[in-house]
């Protein structure tokens, strides 16, 4: 049998880490033959949850779920940990100023950071899920300096995937045979989806056809989670966790599709400035390894919508980085 893999995930009986503990517990994320140690983490009045969530992962008597330990304290959570999903983070409560809510994600962020800069392994995978994730991500980023740079990640996927059902759906087919789909810049509504290169069972789509979906994409995925909030009373949970559950899967294992899209640490590509956590096209490669697709032109309005969301990180990342020092 395969080595152990650590797992751990923040915010761990939140919807969505309630949820991934499922989709790790049946061995998703490693594949079969794989066994897994699971390390929940949450804040300490949610301590009797936690508990309550380990017997629950032991009842589903899944053979590659190993053993399962629960936590409040960060630095316990990340120790061993190879594949972190930083899922924990203070909601938008009625009345919050958005600022209100950069600032205090920035201090868990720069927190759990600090953590994994003092236990954490420098190869170990991060997955940011908590709002807002970009920003979120690159604080976490700022304060783990022993993180390998591409280890520290955002969730784009749960866009990526809302685009490519859209798309799949405009042209009638099954979703595995949609490739090439681009998803830019910040998880909010400036996120730009972006359709030019696709291709569909292996061939370039006509230009026409093209933009006669993008106008009603852009809108879609920008729209489609204050549309679940409308209905259900509070955000994506199971799109979200399966969303993560693929982001962190494609990235371990590699995938057979050619591009996926996951926020990642700019080295300067794209005009966007070093060390934002942005939404790029990459390659899963396999082994634990992406690499950013690079050299994709923008001109007109794929421009503009490039350079709104990049303008939007700058000033978040401004204003975190304003709020840290202060
Ligand atoms: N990136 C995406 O695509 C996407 C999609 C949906 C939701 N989200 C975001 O994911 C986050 C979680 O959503 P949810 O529905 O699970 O929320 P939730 O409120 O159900 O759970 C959040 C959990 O985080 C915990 N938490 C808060 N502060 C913590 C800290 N300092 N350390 C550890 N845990 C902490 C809470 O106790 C709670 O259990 C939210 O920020 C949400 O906006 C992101």
């Amino acid at each position: 049998m395969a080595r152990r893999r650590v797992v751990a995930i923040t915010g761990a009986t939140g919807s969505i880490g309630y949820s991934i503990s499922a989709h790790i517990a049946r061995g998703e994320l490693y594949g079969d033959g794989v066994p897994v140690h699971m390390v929940l983490m949450d804040l300490e009045p949610h301590k009797p949850r936690l508990v309550s969530m380990r017997m629950e992962l032991e009842d589903c008597a899944s053979p590659l779920l190993e053993r399962v330990d629960v936590t409040t304290d960060p630095r316990a959570a990340f120790c061993d940990a190879e594949a972190v999903f930083l899922v924990g983070a203070a909601p938008r409560r009625a009345g919050m100023e958005r600022r209100d809510l950069l600032a205090r994600n920035a201090a868990i962020f720069r927190e759990h950071g600090q953590a994994m800069r003092d236990v954490g392994s420098c190869d170990a995978k991060l997955l940011v899920v908590g709002n807002p994730v970009n920003t979120n991500a690159y604080v976490l980023a700022r304060y783990a300096p022993n993180i390998q740079r591409e280890n520290v990640t955002g969730l784009l996927r749960l866009d990526y995937n809302r685009a490519l059902q859209y798309v799949s759906s405009c042209h009638n087919v099954n979703p595995r045979l949609v490739d090439r789909l681009a998803v830019w810049g910040n998880h909010s509504t400036t996120v730009f989806p972006d359709l030019r290169y696709i291709t569909v069972g292996g061939l370039p789509v006509q230009h026409a056809s093209v933009c006669c979906i993008e106008t009603g994409l852009v809108s879609h995925v920008r729209a489609r989670g204050a549309e679940v909030i409308g209905l259900r009373g509070s955000s994506s949970a199971l799109s979200a966790a399966v969303a993560a559950v693929e982001h962190m899967r494609d990235w371990i294992n590699g995938t057979e599709r050619e591009w996926t899209s996951m926020a990642v640490q700019s080295t300067g590509w794209y005009g966007v400035p070093d060390g934002i956590v942005f939404g790029v096209p990459v390659r899963c490669i396999g082994r634990g390894s992406y690499d950013v697709v690079t050299g994709i032109e923008f001109d007109g309005a794929a421009h503009d919508m490039l350079r709104a969301t990049i303008a939007e990180l700058v000033s978040e990342r401004n204003e975190a980085s304003g709020i840290l020092c202060a």
